[in-house]
Parts: C-alpha cells; structure tokens; sequence
C-alpha cells in the first residue's frame, strides 16, 4: 500500500491562472475580493496576478493595482508571474516578496507563450534569479507541456528532467510542471514525475495539472503516490492558458481539497469557506461553479 504524507501545501493559482484567458473586464476589487476569500479559508500561497505584457495578456494588464491592494497578512504568501526584468521590476516596487519564472519543454510552445526559445528563456531568468537572490526574494520555476504540447504533442519526460534541473540550478526554490492541455493519464504522469525526481528533490517539486479530459485529480494522487508533496489549484475549476488552443480549467482546488482531506492528508483549508470563495468569483464571471465537490455540498446543505 502506498505511503501518504500527513499534509500537504495546495498553491492556489486562480487570481492569475484561473482568470488570465478572461475576456470579460474584471474589476479589480472582485479580484482582491477573490483574493482575501482565499484568505479567509485558510489559503496560505496565492499567485495573485502576472507582471505580463498586458498586449500579451490583458486580463492581467492591472497587476500593480491588485498587488497594491493586497492586504498585509504575514501567514499569507503572495506570489506573481515575471516573465523578464521588466516585470520582476515592476513586482518589486508593488511589494511582491515571491515571484514565478515560467518556460516550457516545448520549444513552439515557448515560442507562442513568452516569444523566446528555451535557452533564451534562462538567458532572461538569470538577472531576475540573481536580483531575487540579493533581495531575499523567492523564485518559482514553471515548466509548461509536460506531459503534453498543443502544437509539437508528446514531450519526452527526459526534456522535462532537464529543463526543470536548469531551473533548480539557476536557483528556483520550487519547480512545478504543467500538464498545460490536461493531456496526461496516471502512469505517464508518475513517470514523469519520477523523471524530473532523480534530479530534483520530491520536497521541491509541484504537479500544476490542467483539467481538460478530467484526469487531473486521478494523475495527482499518482504523483503522491510517487512522492509530490505540492500542488497546484483553482478554485472553481477556473483557468487556462491563452496560448494553449483547447485547455480547459484547472484541477478545482475543492476537489483536491476534498480527495486529501478525505484521506486524512492535512491542507490547512476550510472547505466550506473555500467553497464559498469559488461561488463568489463564479458570481462575478456570471457562470456555474465547476467543481464537482462544490456543487455536490451546496447541493446536500
Ligand atoms: C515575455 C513577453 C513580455 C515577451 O514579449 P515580447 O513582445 O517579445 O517583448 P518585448 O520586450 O519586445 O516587449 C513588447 C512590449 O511589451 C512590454 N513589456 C515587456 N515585458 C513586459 C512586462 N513584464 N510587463 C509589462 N509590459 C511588458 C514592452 O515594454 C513592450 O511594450 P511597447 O514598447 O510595445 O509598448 C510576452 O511574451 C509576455 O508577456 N508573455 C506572457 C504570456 C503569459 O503570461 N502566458 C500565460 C502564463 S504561462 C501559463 O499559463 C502556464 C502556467 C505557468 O500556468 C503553467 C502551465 O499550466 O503549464
């Protein structure tokens, strides 16, 4: 029988994932709205926006008024996508104290996301890494299409091992990987999981899986069961890449929180306030909340 973790760290991604790919204005009060729902239901690391080209990503072209919004809470880290100095610049001067460099393992994906090959990629990353070093600043490393790309499909789990270790070298704290489509099943998700981990410590690895054929929450617990003791989440379901034709949602982080807690794995998150926070952003996005779990409680309350 597989050996579970007491507990483990949930990052919830949806103020920046979950509501990037929005094409509706969303004001910024209902994001810091979002924001402090997640709070209150015991959310401890919140990616709350990214330091992006707003041509690229308009959706996230108010990243400094959200970061300035955010309320000082010291259990609570607030964390935010930098893509090149600009935007790990503009972070620093909004009090962002953790910020996230993001690649791939597909070079066309890369291409179409952050507009630079993977080596070029590290080549930008390096002055942020070195800033953040000197400023005590945290730095997350992504890495997208790893089980899957939209546009080159399968992606050999040993490019992910090695762009990942890249990171880890240049000094990322933590590496999540992206199943960016929601392509992966559960064998190919804990081999690849088991790829990156020989040359990364389990404790430094995250699982960010996307939603799209509904394996997400099958591929995490297969990851547990290979060691992953971080993931990724969104409340409601919310998420999706604008440069990942077909993507779907994330993993709901109620549904996760549902499946570890019902396994006696401790998250440090009330359900029922988290369910309420993804009722309230769905409210304001003007559609059904979609987590199986949540709609299932309301529905029996
Ligand atoms: C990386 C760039 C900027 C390159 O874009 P570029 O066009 O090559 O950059 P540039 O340096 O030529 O700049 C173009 C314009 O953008 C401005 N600019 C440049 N940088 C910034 C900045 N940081 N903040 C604000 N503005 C910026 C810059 O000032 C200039 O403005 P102009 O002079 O034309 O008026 C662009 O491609 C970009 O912003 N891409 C971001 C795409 C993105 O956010 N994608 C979604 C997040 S990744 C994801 O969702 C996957 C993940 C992480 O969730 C995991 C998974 O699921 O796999």
């Amino acid at each position: 029988m597989m050996s579970l973790p007491q507990s483990i760290k949930i990052v919830e991604v949806s103020p920046r994932d979950g509501l990037q790919n929005e094409s509706q204005v969303i004001a910024v009060n209902d994001k810091v709205q979002l924001i402090n729902d997640l709070r209150t239901a015991g959310v401890k690391h919140i990616e709350v926006t990214g330091f992006v080209s707003p041509k690229w990503v308009p959706q996230l072209a108010d990243a400094q008024e959200v970061a300035r919004q955010l309320a000082p809470d010291e259990d609570v880290v607030y964390s935010a996508l930098t893509p090149n100095m600009k935007g790990f610049e503009a972070a620093m001067d909004s009090g962002i104290k953790e910020v996230a460099v993001f690649t791939a393992a597909s070079e066309t994906f890369n291409q179409k996301n952050i507009n630079c090959s993977i080596e070029e990629s590290f080549e930008r990353f390096a002055p942020i890494l070195e800033q953040a070093k000197q400023q005590n600043i945290k730095v997350r490393g992504y890495v997208s299409c790893v089980l899957g790309c939209p546009y080159e499909g399968d992606i050999d789990s040993e490019q992910v091992a090695a762009v990942s270790e890249k990171l880890f070298a240049m000094g990322c704290y933590e590496i999540s990987l992206g199943d960016t489509i929601g392509v992966g099943t559960p064998l190919k998700a804990q081999r690849m999981f088991a790829q990156v981990a020989k040359r990364i410590p389990t404790n430094s690895l995250a699982v960010h899986f996307h939603d799209t054929y509904g394996q997400a929450l099958a591929n995490i617990l297969a990851c547990i069961q290979e060691g992953a003791r971080i993931i990724d989440a969104s409340v409601a379901g919310l998420g999706g890449c604008p440069y990942a034709p077909g993507a779907s949602g994330n993993v709901s982080t109620e549904d996760v929180v549902y499946m570890l807690h019902g396994m006696d794995i401790k998250t440090g998150i009330d359900l029922d306030k988290l369910i309420t926070a993804g009722q309230n952003i769905s409210k304001v996005l003007g559609r059904s909340v979609n987590s199986k779990v949540a709609n299932a409680c309301r529905s029996s309350s």
